[in-house]
């Protein structure tokens, strides 16, 4: 079976500074990764050319079996959902929430002519996945950022990607929103159909058991690859942090505090 994502020997050079630095990843299918490194890491960097929206210096790209360079990348990108608190809300202000998952299918914002019943039943159906189906006829721009982060991933699956990046989503969530969001996470991971989920994060908490795979990344280079629970080991993220820490579980998941 064909890698869903294969990054070989990939860098990318800015100026004279090297901000990816000889990345090997394969995202193979059925594989949910955790994409865990610290700010200015090179996280957004690595999306950005797994998206095709910068060009790797040296390396290869294959994405869903189609090698960049040889694969018209806007086609390529309607099968990759990327949501990422940046999404600029202003387009959506005064939408519905209806609209604002249906028009994820559309890539056009404000198109709705095409809106049909098989649309909003599974708008419908994506939002109770996400729990926020309650939601449906409110304003955006009403919305809490935990609602705004189920929204805009319901919205991603409209367009049924086969992967589906989900940057830093907990961002600006509190405690418990976040593990509201998780939990419809967790749902949505075991739906049969699910995409190729990778959840990019500066939290090591966040990372629910269905990451069986994480990837650590650090000043640009990938400083650890593999299975999650032998990633998530007090050795391993010591020396990823460069700092003596303490790993604690609790359900599946790993808090890390520093040791002192
Ligand atoms: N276009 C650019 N030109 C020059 N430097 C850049 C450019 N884009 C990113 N960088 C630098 O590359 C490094 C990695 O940035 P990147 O945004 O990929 O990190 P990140 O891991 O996503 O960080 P964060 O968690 O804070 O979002 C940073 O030092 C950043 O300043």
């Amino acid at each position: 079976m064909e890698p869903v994502i294969e990054l070989k020997d990939v860098s990318w050079k800015r100026g004279d500074q090297l901000l990816l630095k000889g990345i090997h990843w394969r995202v193979q299918e059925r594989e949910h990764w955790a994409l865990l490194g610290l700010n200015g890491s090179g996280k957004t960097t690595l999306l950005n050319i797994i998206n095709g929206y910068i060009w790797p210096t040296t390396g290869e790209v294959t994405v869903l079996g189609h090698r960049f360079g040889e694969v018209d990348l806007r086609e390529l990108r309607q099968s990759i959902g990327w949501v990422s608190s940046s999404l600029q809300e202003k387009l959506y202000a005064t939408d519905r929430a209806q609209y604002v998952v249906i028009s994820g299918k559309y890539a056009t914002i404000g198109l709705y002519e095409r809106l049909n019943d098989e649309d909003l039943a599974r708008a419908e159906q994506l939002m109770g996945l996400l729990g926020c189906a309650h939601l449906w006829d409110r304003e955006y721009r009403t919305f809490s950022q935990g609602e705004k982060q189920k929204l805009l991933i319901a919205r991603a699956l409209m367009a049924n990607p086969r992967i589906l990046i989900l940057d830093e989503p907990c961002n600006g969530l509190d405690l418990f929103s976040r593990e509201k969001l998780l939990e419809a996470l967790d749902g949505l991971s075991r739906e049969p159909h699910t995409p190729t989920l990778i959840y990019v994060t500066h939290h090591t908490e966040e990372i629910l058991p269905v990451f069986t795979r994480t990837l650590l990344l650090r000043q640009g280079e990938v400083a650890g690859s593999g299975p999650t629970a032998e990633i998530m080991d007090e050795a391993v993220l010591s020396d990823f942090f460069r700092a003596p820490v303490v790993v604690e579980r609790h359900g599946g998941r790993v808090y890390v505090r520093p040791r002192h």
